[in-house]
């Protein structure tokens, strides 16, 4: 039963899907803060633009003046003056324009890392599945680069190469339209063609990009298979596999690259300096030879067609840099859009320790829940082992206790409050949790160890890591405790997982939820797990996920998952005397040597 008034659960691996939102909106809600900065840049871009004609402008009256019969030496003057001016100008706007780009870029990028920071610290624990971890990374990475390369470099540059050639035509239209028009008589051939390779390499990208998938799988099967591949002596059948797709790749990308190539290469030869100079030169020589013009009015033609046809090149990039942009924008603005888990307004204290899933029902998707109306207590100093089939729940049931998730129905207490109820640092201070998937943070070792408690003595952490089994091991790391995790300190998994135990020590909370380590490296390394959960759990309330039954058999509580519901509960000797589902899984552990060997019990092959 959900109070009403609360926000819905946040659901593992699920990000809010935008409502389709018009396109580039997003963008542009993004970049509103530093818009201001951004327009202002684009006008001096602009004023850059029209002042970098100055002095192509200038060549043509200073031709006049200087052609005259009695050259005025102050009108040559002024006109050259007035193209130095120009030119003053151009690079003082172009300064100033990238100095608040670039500015604008720095506090956009600053802000959303910090929004986006902002958010996934108030995500549910639980939404980090790998699937996440790599949107997070490309949001954070390659979506914030997209952006500032569209706000520092694509914008300007698409600035300058609209606005030049516009300001140009103008002023040769307004020389001479004929003129003008003989001189763009070359720009709808770059249209069409440029149109065409548009989309002939849309239709071919994707029989390119599938050529390139098929190299990449052939690689990593190669890697990943490397070790079956040479014992089993099929190394040339592996290779001919992978040189079997760098050939198809050729021939796709021969086959679609090289028309596409010439019929660019004749886009961009149809707008060349050459063609601009060749159309201007050869019209403009018609228009003298009829007497519609005087040669040295062909001059403006001459000079600026080659300033209309240099920026037309980047003109054609750009839609792609805006379009990634936005791309990426869209994927932020979802992940800026996460659910996060709700804080109380007025946070209330736990009376005790002890836990309890009232009527539990929770599913990552809606309307298929996974575990269903679950009702448990776990007496404080009590361990409560969870156990059932692969798939069963176990996990999921565990995860609500730390607040991964919250349910969809029901209520999951800690010293009578409910959890949604609780300040996130109150539940932190009483439930601490040890899971399979251990993550330790590029931090030195014992940072990692105090993270709970950063005020901790060094005195302190190694009590904790003395008594989690990995005190020596720490030692031979190259520099201790200081050893940074994933630089100098390479840690296999079982000592991590001794770490993460050192850290739950050290924080000391009064339930601890455990998730059973379903691989260990060797006996050893597992015999000094199971010594360093065993000080762990030592007068604490345990909610423990277990893999195998034989670390169960003591457990005060044996709670039977099945399907999501609580099949069965009691103490090992009352399921066993009861002959349910318990049993069956007992026999078939003890049965096919799982026991003697340390297997997995719920390994889906597991006979229940
Ligand atoms: N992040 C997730 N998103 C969607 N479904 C999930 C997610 N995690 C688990 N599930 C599903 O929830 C169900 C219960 O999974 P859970 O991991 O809790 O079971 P379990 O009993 O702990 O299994 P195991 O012993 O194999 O770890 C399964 O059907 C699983 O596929």
């Amino acid at each position: 039963m959900r109070r009403s008034g609360r926000p819905g659960p946040a659901r593992r691996g699920e990000a809010v899907s935008v409502n389709r939102r018009e396109e580039g909106a997003a963008l542009r809600a993004l970049l509103r803060p530093v818009r201001g900065r951004i327009t202002a840049g684009v006008a001096l871009q602009a004023l850059a633009g029209i002042a970098s004609l100055g002095s192509f402008v200038a060549i043509y009256p200073l031709a006049v003046a200087l052609l005259a019969d009695e050259p005025d030496g102050s009108t040559v003057w002024w006109i050259v003056a007035s193209a130095a001016l120009a030119l003053v100008v151009r690079f003082v706007a172009q300064s100033l324009s990238y100095l608040l780009m670039h500015d604008a870029d720095m506090e956009f990028q600053l802000r959303l890392r910090r929004r986006i920071a902002d958010r996934l610290s108030r995500v549910p624990l639980g939404w980090y599945s790998s699937r996440n971890s790599a949107t997070v990374k490309k949001a954070l990475a390659d979506d914030v680069d997209s952006m500032h390369y569209l706000v520092a470099h694509a914008l300007p540059d698409l600035t300058m190469a609209l606005v030049t050639p516009v300001a140009a035509l103008v002023y040769l239209f307004a020389l001479d339209w004929r003129l003008a028009l003989v001189t763009l008589v070359t720009t709808p051939v770059f249209g069409v063609l440029f149109r065409m390779t548009g989309k002939r390499g849309g239709r071919q990208h994707e029989r390119l990009a599938g050529a390139i998938v098929g190299i990449n799988t052939a690689v990593i099967e190669f890697v990943q298979g490397i070790s079956v591949i040479k014992a089993f002596g099929q190394r040339d059948k592996a290779s001919e596999r992978f040189n079997k797709a760098v050939d198809d790749y050729m021939t796709t990308f021969t086959a679609v690259k090289g028309p596409l190539m010439s019929l660019s290469s004749l886009a961009y030869a149809s707008v060349s300096p050459a063609a601009m100079l060749a159309a201007s030169l050869g019209g403009g020589t018609l228009f003298v030879a009829a007497d519609w013009t005087r040669p040295v009015d062909i001059l403006p033609f001459v000079l600026l067609g080659l300033a209309i046809s240099a920026p037309l090149v980047v003109v054609t990039y750009a839609p792609q840099a805006l379009g990634q942009a936005r791309q990426a924008a869209d994927r932020v603005a979802e992940l800026l859009a996460t659910p996060t888990l709700a804080e109380p307004e007025r946070p209330l204290t736990p009376s005790g320790h002890v836990a309890e899933f009232h009527d539990v029902t929770f599913g990552y998707t809606a309307g298929s829940p996974v575990l269903r109306n679950i009702d448990l207590t776990l007496e404080p100093g009590t361990v409560t082992a969870l156990v059932g089939p692969s798939g069963a729940g176990k996990s999921t049931l565990a995860a609500l206790l730390p607040r991964f998730f919250d349910p969809d129905q029901g209520s999951v207490r800690v010293g009578g409050i409910d959890l949604r109820d609780m300040a996130a640092q109150e539940l932190y201070s009483h439930v601490a949790f040890v899971f399979q998937d251990v993550r330790l943070l590029r931090a030195t070792v014992a940072d990692n160890i105090k993270m709970a408690r950063p005020n901790a003595t060094s005195a302190e952490v190694q009590a904790a890591a003395r008594a989690a089994r990995c005190h020596d091991r720490i030692l031979e790391l190259p520099r201790g405790y200081d050893s940074v995790v994933g630089e100098d300190a390479v840690l296999s998994g079982g000592e991590s997982q001794r770490i993460a135990i050192a850290r739950a020590l050290l924080a000391d909370t009064p339930i601890i939820v455990l998730d059973e380590a379903t691989a260990f490296v060797d006996p050893e390394a597992e015999a000094g797990i199971y010594d360093a959960l065993s000080a762990l759990i030592a007068g604490r309330t345990v909610l423990f996920v277990a893999h195998r039954l034989h670390t169960i058999v003591d457990a005060d509580q044996i709670v039977v998952l099945e399907h999501g519901r609580v099949a069965e509960r009691g103490t090992h000797t009352e399921l066993l005397d009861s002959a349910g589902v318990y049993r069956r899984l007992w026999e078939a552990y003890t049965e096919s040597g799982a026991h003697a060997q340390g297997n997995r019990i719920d390994a889906p092959e597991a006979a229940l």
